[in-house]
């Protein structure tokens, strides 16, 4: 199993149609985090008309230094052309081959409450290679109701019908307390990939992978850099908007 919490993640020498994943099995998991990232830069600069970029205008754009772009990409055997730089569409070719977006990935929502809700209207996956094929609630007064063209569909009915939707993501958004048990329905289902918001860690079998998202996590990794920086600056314990907790 592998399990890990988000908050991150031409002149090519290989033809971008050639590659598959298993052409690139010592990519780090680092790099393969950051090149979304990229892709999404790419898409931004194809958009306004760019054919090629060098790789420190690629790097600002993507949020990186150039030299662990260059390293990154280097994975891929692009090296980009001096004077030139990357092509920028054999570039994004190359990096949805090794992301798999080439196919459309049907993803299912199970927990469709206030971010499941605004999940499911969210357009950003349809841009971006994904489909959601199929809603699940354990609420009957949601079960039944459309949500963006889809029914929410009772979460005892997710075994039966994610295989036929062709669900191969599925996404939890349920209270913690639920998230194990829809985990193991997911897996029972066949699906082998999880994005979780639930607050918990999920217990999966070998060869499904869970990635977790927790905007808390993130805050608290700010909060973290904001009590060092008022440390440093030798402030009160309470820095500027802020406000003490009850204790
Ligand atoms: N990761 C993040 O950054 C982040 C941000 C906000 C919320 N969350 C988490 O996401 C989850 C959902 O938050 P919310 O605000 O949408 O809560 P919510 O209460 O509005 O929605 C939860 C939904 O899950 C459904 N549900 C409960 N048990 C279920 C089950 N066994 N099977 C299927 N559906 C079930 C409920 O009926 C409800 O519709 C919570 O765990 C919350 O902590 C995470």
């Amino acid at each position: 199993m592998s399990q890990a919490t988000s908050g991150v993640g031409s002149g090519t020498g290989a033809a971008a149609g050639a590659t598959t994943p298993s052409d690139f099995p010592d990519l780090p998991e680092a790099t393969v985090a950051r090149l979304p990232e990229y892709l999404r830069a790419l898409h931004q600069l194809a958009d306004t008309g760019h054919d090629t970029v060098s790789s420190e205008a690629l790097a600002a754009a993507a949020g990186v230094n150039s030299a662990k772009l260059r390293k990154d990409l280097s994975h891929l055997g692009s090296y980009g052309t001096r004077g030139v730089g990357y092509e920028i569409s054999l570039l994004i070719a190359q990096i949805e081959h090794v992301l798999g977006l080439t196919q459309r990935r049907g993803v299912a929502l199970v927990g469709v409450g206030n971010l499941g809700h605004a999940l499911a209207g969210y357009a950003g996956f349809g841009s971006r290679g994904f489909r959601v094929v199929a809603l699940f609630d354990a609420d009957p007064r949601l079960v039944g109701k459309t949500i963006n063209g889809l029914v929410v569909r009772h979460v005892d009915l997710l075994v039966e019908f994610a295989p036929a939707e062709g669900v191969a993501i599925g996404v939890i958004a349920t209270p913690a307390s639920a998230a194990q048990a829809v985990a193991d329905m997911l897996v029972a289902a066949g699906v082998t990939s999880i994005l979780n918001f639930a607050p918990c860690v999920l217990a999966v079998p070998d060869g499904v992978d869970v990635r977790k998202v927790d905007l808390a996590i993130e805050l608290q990794i700010l909060s973290f850099h904001e009590h060092r920086k008022s440390a440093a600056g030798g402030a009160v314990a309470v820095g500027a908007g802020a406000e003490a907790l009850p204790r």
